[in-house]
């Protein structure tokens, strides 16, 4: 029989007991809870939205041809990507598919164990600050999520859950260098050699997320995630074959009209790679953050893997002086990442206003 929850049972159900949304679709229920029912302005559903009919193909970018003689077309390709939809998908990346493949797996595999395990790494007990599960309140997501920040390989070793703890560093480790091949072409358009000193202010916090989105009784009143847009740099996510993603168009064009939301369909091996915002303020708006949010299902549960890269927490971030001087002015004030991040927490999901915390708006 299913089980009955008010507010309070709920709220212990779900996050102090650690059964998570999934221990909550597995106990039977048939209705979505009131608290999970998101106000109209974040729902996704055919009336104010297009998912059905745009299904639209983003850049695909053979990453491997920046090593080959399509080097230009390839760095064209990326810089275009990353001005206009700023979001696109890379294969031939140096990922192995196995790797993926067990990532994916892992993810399952903690996820689907009795809750009184993956409680163990719930805020306040967890064996270190930095492996967080549960996720947070905020926004009332469908979805339960394992949050692992990386410190050293130690720590990963000493603190990660055994489930995925090697599989994660290794995808860490490879997607950092994916992510540092990107940056530094993107930073290149801009008139800056990325070097080691610059370590820090692109990608001095990486984390990785292992979401799992469970089916949702009703998906038209709940969000696996609600519209936003990453704060970092840049985001990499390995993702199933599920699909639920969707992403807000900036502008008219190939994409479709400004405004519109546009379904991403995964596509099997690719790696799918986004800016955040923290890169569209260094570039000086050149290149775009963008919002994007993710769809339940009420057939079948997804899994999604990001590894974002962030500035360090005390990183300053401003635009880069050399694009400033190309611009004239500059669009966005300096602050410390650190400030950022939680400004953009406090926010919630409000799409991309966070980087109303530090535009600088003409007199
Ligand atoms: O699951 C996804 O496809 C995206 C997740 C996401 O946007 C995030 O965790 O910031
Ligand atoms: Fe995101």
């Amino acid at each position: 029989m299913a089980l009955h929850f008010d507010t309070i049972n709920l709220f212990d159900f779900v996050v102090k007991e650690g059964n998570g949304v999934k221990g909550l679709i597995e106990s039977g229920l048939s209705k979505v809870p009131d608290v999970y029912i998101q106000p109209v302005d974040q729902r996704i559903n055919k009336t104010n939205n297009i998912i059905d009919a745009q299904i639209v193909q983003l850049p695909l970018i053979d990453i491997s041809e920046l090593d080959g003689p399509q080097h230009d077309q390839v760095e064209k390709a990326l810089v275009k990507a990353a001005e206009t939809v700023g979001f696109f998908h890379v294969v031939n990346h140096g990922l192995p598919i196995q790797l993926l493949e067990e990532l994916k797996d892992a993810a399952h595999m903690f996820f689907n164990q009795p809750a009184e395990k993956k409680l163990v790494y719930q805020k306040g007990v967890s064996p270190s600050p930095l492996v967080v599960y549960g996720g947070t309140t905020v926004g009332h997501k469908w979805r339960d999520n394992l949050m692992i920040i990386y410190n050293s390989d130690d720590d990963a070793y000493k603190y990660w859950p055994d489930q995925c703890k090697e599989v994660v560093l290794k995808y860490m480790k490879t997607s950092t260098e994916l992510a540092r091949r990107i940056l530094e072409v993107l930073v290149k358009h801009l008139g800056v050699e990325l070097d080691d000193s610059m370590e820090e202010t692109y990608m001095g916090l990486r984390l990785v997320s292992l979401n799992y989105y469970p089916t949702s009784p009703d998906p038209e009143l709940t969000v696996g995630i609600g519209k936003h847009s990453d704060i970092g740099t840049l985001t990499i996510l390995v993702q199933d074959d599920i699909g639920g993603l969707s992403i807000k168009v900036q502008e008219d064009g190939e994409f479709g009209k400004e405004g519109e939301w546009i379904e991403v369909p995964p596509i099997p091996g690719a790696l799918l790679i986004n800016i955040g915002d923290a890169l569209q303020i260094l570039s000086n708006g050149k290149y775009r953050s963008v919002e994007h949010r993710v769809r339940n299902t009420n057939t079948q549960s997804r899994v999604s893997v990001p590894c974002f890269f962030n500035p360090g927490s005390m990183a300053k971030i401003a635009p880069l002086p050399k694009v400033v001087e190309k611009d004239g002015k500059a669009k966005y004030k300096e602050c410390l990442f650190q400030d950022y991040g939680s400004h953009a927490f406090a926010q919630g999901y409000q799409g991309k206003k966070n980087l109303d915390f530090v535009k600088i708006t003409s007199p």
